[in-house]
């Protein structure tokens, strides 16, 4: 099975074309842990152009300087980085992306004097419908699983932390795998949206093991399901692996808007999908602590699957 695209233009909850865009999320994030989504009333022109043909341009514009006061004691997930490796590539983000305040605050430490309103205006705009869309598909998917309604509330109720991330890449410094970040990797988000722009690069990994690209169709967005996903889902869904590969070897850039729970709550399985059919499979595991483990070199670096080795109730794990 191929993974879907869904157009969730227009499609508003048990309205038209609900039920068909549930089986068809369903089915592909349960095979692959992703699916393509076409958005292009709320990715229009009017939004992807400010973002990419000025907001982004901006951001990455900026003196080092600027941009190295986002950086952050908390690791990869927010402020600037910059990968080593061979790798050109850079990489501005913070959490909060759907709240206006959030995103005045990350003006601000890159422009001291006054922020940057415009760019403020279209990040939050960004967040906002992002938040919704992915809201959506993540609705779509628990109904599709047989989660109840008001499960489904409580679960979007703890998903509060929203990254925006942007990302520059370089052209790929080894032109014959064309490479331009690696090594394939899930995330360890509830859910991670990428949209890119004009030059190609995702890469999602089916079901059946295959690789397959992700066209950059403005409009449209790759959801892809993190590892919280898969422990909230008992494992119906698997995370998605994923890289970025880019075969016309040119300047590659993305916006991707990560979810994840609440600081200080459980992640764990939604009580509808465990029974008998469907024993538990992950024990319930709090981000902080799980996040810290997972990218350390004594801990889920040496494991092929870290999630598994270090909540999964069954421990037969392989060495990475
Ligand atoms: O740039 C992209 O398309 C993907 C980036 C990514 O996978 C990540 O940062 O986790
Ligand atoms: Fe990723």
């Amino acid at each position: 099975m191929e993974i879907a695209k869904v157009d969730l233009n227009g499609v508003e909850p048990h309205g038209a074309g609900w039920d068909a865009a549930r089986a068809a999320v369903t089915a592909s994030v349960e095979a692959h842990g992703g699916v393509v989504v076409v958005a292009h009333d709320a990715l229009g022109p009017d939004l992807l152009r400010p973002l990419f043909g000025r907001a982004i341009p901006e951001l990455f514009a900026l003196p080092l300087d600027a941009k190295k006061r986002t950086a952050s004691a908390e690791g990869n997930y927010k402020g600037y980085f910059t990968k080593s490796g061979g790798m050109d590539m850079e990489s501005l983000g913070f959490v909060g992306a759907a709240n206006a305040d959030s995103v005045r605050e990350f003006a601000g430490l890159l422009w001291p004097e006054g922020g940057n309103p415009e760019l403020c205006e279209t990040i939050t705009s960004f967040g906002k419908k992002m938040a919704k869309l992915v809201e959506t598909v993540e609705t779509l998917l628990l109904e599709g699983l047989g989660v109840r309604g008001e499960s489904i509330g409580a679960h979007l109720g703890m998903v509060g932390h929203s990254t925006f991330r942007v990302f520059r890449y370089g052209a790929p410094p080894d032109r014959e795998s064309s490479v331009s970040m690696g090594p394939p990797h899930c995330d360890y988000s509830m859910a991670t949206a990428i949209v890119q722009h004009e030059v190609e690069g995702l890469e999602v990994r089916a079901g059946d093991g295959r690789w397959h690209a992700v066209p950059p169709e403005p409009g449209t967005f790759a959801f892809l399901a993190g590892e919280q996903l898969r422990v909230v889902t008992n494992g119906r869904v698997p995370a998605c692996l994923h890289r970025v590969r880019t075969p016309s070897n040119r300047e590659r850039f993305s916006v991707l808007f990560g979810t994840r729970q609440n600081d200080g709550t459980d992640v764990r399985a939604l009580d509808d999908l465990v029974d008998a059919e469907h024993p538990l499979q992950f024990n319930p595991l709090r981000h902080e602590e799980y996040s810290k483990w997972r990218y350390s070199e004594k801990g889920g670096l040496k494991f092929e699957d870290p999630l598994k080795a270090y909540c999964g109730v069954d421990k037969d794990v392989a060495m990475a």
